[in-house]
C-alpha cells in the first residue's frame, strides 16, 4: 500500500474565528499536524502545511449582532489573535489564510459552479423555518429546540451539542428562533443539495475496503455513517454572510459554511502560491496523484473530511483524495469538557503571555497526553509534573551535565573518543536505533509513542552519565571521561534533531549550544555529529522548574471561571411578549385571607384552602404543600386571581388561583401586601 510520494499536502482544521485557540484545539489538531510537517521537512520532503481561519457561518453572525459590530469586524479580531498565537507557539504553517479572503471566495464559487455545471447537485424547493418577526430564514444556530434523540432542550438546527447528533431544523421538537424567540413559520425556499446517497457505494469501496489502515476511531465513525445510509445534504443557506451562491437570482443565499470551509485548504494553498510570486505552484499540491494529502482534525470533523469533502473532490474531478485523516478524540480540562462559550479552557495566547519562553513545555505535555485513541484530560498538576520530572530532570539535566562538564574540563572543546567499553557500545547502539523508532511512529501517526522514543534517548543519556559518573572519574581516569563526554555530546546532538518536530524552540537552542549546522533527519543517530576538537557555543538551561505557586495561580483562575459560570447560570426567566393594559385589567386580582387549610389526601403537593375573599368564601386548591404547613398559614393574606375559570382538581372544585413568587430553584412563596388590607381589596 505504501507509495513513494513526491510531495505532501498537510492540512490542519480551519479554526473557527469566533474565539481564540485553546489547548483542546492544539492537542487534537495543530500539535500533531506540526510534528508531522516538521518531521517530513527534516527528512527533506517537499511539504506544504496549510491552514487559515474559518470565518463564515451563523455563529459569527450571531456574535457580531450581539456585539453590535459587522461579521467582518468580528472575524478580523480573532483571525489576528489566532494567527499570532500559532506563530509564537511555533506551528510551522507555510500559510495561514482565511476564508473571507478574495481568493477563497473565487475558489469556492468556482468549485460550486463546476459541480453545478456537471449536474451534480439536486435542486429542491422545501419548506423551511422562517422568523416572521426578524423576517429571516432560520439556518443552523438561528433555531433552537428540543433534540429528538436525547431530549436536550437547547439543541441547534444543525446539531445537538449534548449528544452530538447531526440534525436538521425540521427534526427539532418545539422549535423557536434564537433571534426573536418566536415560533417559526414554514416558508418555501430553494436550495442545492449534494446527493451523498448516490456515492454510498463509492465511499464504501474507497474507505471501508481501501483504507482499512485508517485509525480505528476514524474508520469506525465512517462505517457507522455509511451503514446508517447517507442523505442528500444542502450546501446552500439563506444568509447574508458567506460566499454568495454564484447563480443568477439567488440573492440572500450563500454557500453552507461546511461546503466552503474545506475548500479553504485549496484557497490557502493558492494564497501561498500567490504570495510566493508563483501563482500556478498551488496545483501539484492538490492535483498531482504523486501528492500525499493528509487532513489533521478533531473527531467532530470526521464526517466532513471523510465523507462530504471527498465526495466534493471526487465529483469535481480535478483533485486528489486524502491518503489519511488521522483524527483525534477530545482533550478535556481538569475533568470538564473544554468550552469556548463557558470560558473553560487554557487559551493559547494567554498561556504564551503567562509562561514566556515555555511554548515547548505545552507542546510536550499536549503531545505526551494527546487524545489519540480516547478522550484525555489536561491537568495543571500533570503539566507541572511532566515539566519538572521529565523535561527538567531527564532531558535538561542530561544535556546540561554533558555540556557543563565539557566546558569545565575541556574549555568547551569536544574531546575525542578513545577505546569503547561495553557500556559505550550499548549506548551507541540505542542511539542508532531510536531515531528509526521515532520516525516509524510519526509516519504511523502515533505521536505519543514517537515522543516516548525521543525521550527514551534522553533517558539513555541520563542513565549513562549516572552510571559512569564522569565527575568522579575525572580524578582517576581522565581519558575515559573524554570518551564518555564525546558520546554524551553525540546523544545531545541527535536529541537536537529528534526533538525538533516536538519542541522546535528547544531544538534550536540546543543546536545553537552545540554549534550544529543545519539539521537533517538522516543525521540522527550518527556517532560523529560533533567531532573531537569542535567548539561548543554559549550555554544556558533548556528547561527550568515550574513552582507550585505558578500552578496554583492557574488552578485558581479556573476556579474563578467556574464560580463566574455558576453565577451567570442563575438567570431569571426572560421577559414575556408585550401585552396591552386592557389584557391586564381583565384579571381580577384581590387580597384574601386563608381561613382554613388542609392537605389533599394522597397528594404530596396540594393543599385545600378556604379563603375569605371579601366577596365570598371559596375553596382553592394550591400546589404549595411542600413549602407551607397547613396549620401555620391560617390568617395569612394572599393575592388571589379571583376570576380564573374554576377547575376540578382531585375531585375538588378550585375557584381561582393564589399568586406565588417562584425563585430559580422552584421554591414558592406567598405574595402578600406589606400592610394588612381589607379582604376583597384589588391589586392593580
Ligand atoms: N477539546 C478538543 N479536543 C480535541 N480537538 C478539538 C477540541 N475542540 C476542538 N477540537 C478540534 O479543533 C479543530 C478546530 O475547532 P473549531 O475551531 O471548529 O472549534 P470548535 O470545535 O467549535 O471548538 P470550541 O467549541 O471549543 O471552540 C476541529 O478539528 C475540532 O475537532
Ligand atoms: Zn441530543
Amino acid at each position: 500500500m505504501s507509495k513513494n510520494y513526491k510531495r505532501h499536502t498537510i492540512t490542519a482544521a480551519l479554526p473557527y474565528a469566533n474565539g481564540p485557540v485553546h489547548i483542546g484545539h492544539l492537542a487534537g489538531v495543530y500539535v500533531p499536524a506540526d510534528i508531522y510537517a516538521r518531521y517530513l521537512r527534516l527528512k527533506g520532503e517537499d511539504v506544504l502545511f496549510v491552514c487559515g481561519s474559518d470565518e463564515h457561518g451563523v455563529p459569527i453572525t450571531i456574535r457580531a449582532k450581539k456585539e453590535g459590530i459587522t461579521p467582518q469586524q468580528a472575524v478580523d479580531k480573532y483571525h489576528t489573535i489566532i494567527k499570532d498565537s500559532f506563530k509564537d507557539f511555533g506551528i510551522s504553517f507555510n500559510i495561514y489564510s482565511r476564508t473571507s479572503a478574495q481568493v477563497h471566495h473565487e475558489t469556492s464559487s468556482e468549485f460550486f459552479k463546476t459541480l453545478y455545471n456537471k449536474g451534480i447537485f439536486e435542486e429542491k424547493v422545501t419548506e423551511q423555518y422562517f422568523d416572521p418577526k426578524a423576517l429571516q430564514f432560520l439556518a443552523d444556530r438561528y433555531i433552537e429546540g428540543t433534540c429528538p434523540k436525547c431530549g436536550f432542550e437547547k439543541a441547534y438546527g444543525d446539531q445537538c451539542e449534548n449528544c452530538g447528533s447531526t440534525l436538521s431544523p425540521s427534526e427539532l421538537i418545539n422549535p423557536h428562533s434564537t433571534l426573536s424567540g418566536e415560533k417559526p413559520v414554514l416558508k418555501s425556499t430553494k436550495h442545492w443539495y449534494l446527493p451523498l446517497d448516490k456515492y454510498e457505494n463509492w465511499l464504501r469501496e474507497w474507505i471501508l475496503e481501501g483504507h482499512k489502515e485508517w485509525k480505528a476511531n476514524v474508520y469506525g465513525q465512517c462505517k457507522s455513517w455509511i451503514d446508517q445510509g447517507l442523505q442528500p445534504r444542502a450546501v446552500t443557506r439563506d444568509l447574508d454572510w458567506g460566499v454568495p451562491v454564484p447563480l443568477p437570482g439567488t440573492e440572500g443565499k450563500v454557500l453552507y459554511v461546511w461546503f466552503d470551509a474545506p475548500i479553504g485548504y485549496i484557497s490557502a494553498t493558492k494564497d501561498w502560491a500567490q504570495q510566493q510570486g508563483t501563482p500556478e505552484a498551488w496545483a501539484p499540491y492538490w492535483q498531482d496523484q504523486d501528492t500525499k494529502l493528509v487532513h489533521f482534525i478533531g473527531k467532530d470533523n470526521i464526517v466532513f473530511h471523510c465523507v462530504i469533502f471527498p465526495v466534493m473532490l471526487k465529483t469535481h474531478g480535478d483533485y486528489i483524495l486524502p491518503d489519511n485523516v488521522p483524527a483525534n478524540e477530545f482533550l478535556n480540562l481538569e475533568g470538564n469538557k473544554i468550552s469556548t462559550s463557558r470560558n473553560w479552557a487554557v487559551w493559547l495566547h494567554e498561556y504564551l503571555q503567562e509562561f514566556p519562553g515555555k511554548a515547548d513545555v505545552l507542546r510536550y505535555v499536549l503531545c505526551a497526553n494527546a487524545p489519540e485513541t480516547k478522550d484525555n484530560d489536561f491537568t495543571w498538576k500533570d503539566f507541572q509534573a511532566r515539566n519538572n520530572n521529565e523535561l527538567v530532570a531527564i532531558f535538561g539535566n542530561f544535556v546540561n551535565r554533558a555540556v557543563v562538564l565539557t566546558r569545565k574540563n575541556y574549555d568547551g572543546i569536544v574531546p575525542a573518543q578513545g577505546t569503547l567499553e561495553n557500556i559505550d557500545k550499548e549506548v551507541l547502539e540505542k542511539l542508532k536505533e531510536l531515531p528509526e523508532k521515532v520516525a516509524g511512529s510519526i509516519e504511523a501517526y502515533r505521536f505519543r509513542e514517537a515522543l516516548t522514543f525521543m525521550m527514551e534517548l534522553a533517558r539513555v543519556g541520563n542513565k549513562y552519565l549516572a552510571d559512569t559518573e564522569p565527575w568522579q572519574l575525572i580524578k582517576t581516569d581522565a581519558s575515559r571521561v573524554k570518551t564518555i563526554l564525546n558520546i554524551s555530546l553525540q546523544i545531545s546532538a541527535s536529541l537536537a534533531i529528534l526533538a525538533e518536530p516536538f519542541m522546535p524552540h528547544t531544538a534550536a537552542k540546543l543546536s545553537e549550544m552545540l554549534g550544529l549546522e543545519k539539521l537533517s533527519w538522516k543525521d540522527a543517530g550518527k556517532d560523529n555529529l560533533v567531532v573531537g576538537g569542535h567548539q561548543l557555543k554559549a550555554g544556558g538551561l533548556l528547561f527550568d522548574k515550574i513552582e507550585d505557586e505558578t500552578i496554583e495561580a492557574q488552578i485558581k483562575k479556573l476556579q474563578d471561571t467556574k464560580l463566574a459560570n455558576e453565577l451567570a447560570s442563575k438567570t431569571v426567566a426572560p421577559e414575556k411578549p408585550a401585552v396591552q393594559f386592557d389584557d391586564f385589567t381583565q384579571m381580577d386580582i384581590r387580597i384574601a385571607t386563608i381561613i382554613e387549610a388542609e392537605k389533599v389526601a394522597k397528594t404530596k403537593k396540594l393543599l385545600k384552602l378556604k379563603l375569605d375573599t371579601g366577596i365570598d368564601t371559596r375553596t382553592v386548591v394550591s400546589g404549595i404543600a411542600e413549602y407551607y404547613e397547613p396549620e401555620k398559614i391560617i390568617g395569612q393574606q394572599v393575592c388571589l386571581l379571583a376570576n380564573l375559570a374554576p377547575r376540578e382538581i382531585k375531585g375538588i372544585e378550585s375557584k381561582g388561583m393564589i399568586l406565588m413568587a417562584e425563585d430559580k430553584d422552584g421554591k414558592l412563596s406567598f405574595v402578600s401586601p406589606v400592610n394588612k388590607i381589607t379582604n376583597g381589596g384589588t391589586v392593580s
